[in-house]
């Protein structure tokens, strides 16, 4: 069964290698929206693949390095596609969430990625 929590942050962001005269190159804010899903069994005397407080607690301080932040200036992020941000939180998300199987990003209301775990 596949579990999902949503999180929301506020970011500043410019990308760096987009043509001369990009949009994007401009700097810019979005209210990111970011879901981790995870993928596990049940367990019987839980009743839950795994406690939702526990995917809060392991996003926080990722949530911390991001909220109200210039992503640009996060170690890693140098280069804040939504691309480039679901692998620096796979990364980082995944030692502690070893049942992660999906992070989906979405910068705007009608864009997003989603970065899966290979089959
Ligand atoms: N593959 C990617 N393409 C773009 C990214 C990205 O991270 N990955 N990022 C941007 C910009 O950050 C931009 O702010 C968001 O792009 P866009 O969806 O074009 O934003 P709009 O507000 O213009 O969306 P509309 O709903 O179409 O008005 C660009 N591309
Ligand atoms: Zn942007």
């Amino acid at each position: 069964m596949e579990l999902s929590k949503e999180f929301r942050f506020e970011s500043a962001h410019q990308l760096p290698y987009v043509p001369e005269g990009h949009k994007c190159g401009r700097l810019h804010g979005h209210s990111y929206r970011l879901t981790v899903h995870i993928d596990g069994d049940i367990d019987s005397s839980a009743g839950w693949v795994a406690d939702f407080g526990d995917i809060k607690a392991a996003m926080k301080p990722l949530i911390e390095q991001l909220d109200h932040n210039f992503l640009n200036e996060v170690p890693g992020l140098e280069n804040p596609t939504s691309e480039v941000l679901a692998y620096w939180v796979w990364d980082r998300l995944q030692p502690s969430l070893p049942l992660l199987s999906a992070i989906t990003v979405h910068e705007t209301c009608t864009s997003a990625c989603v970065l899966r775990k290979p089959a």
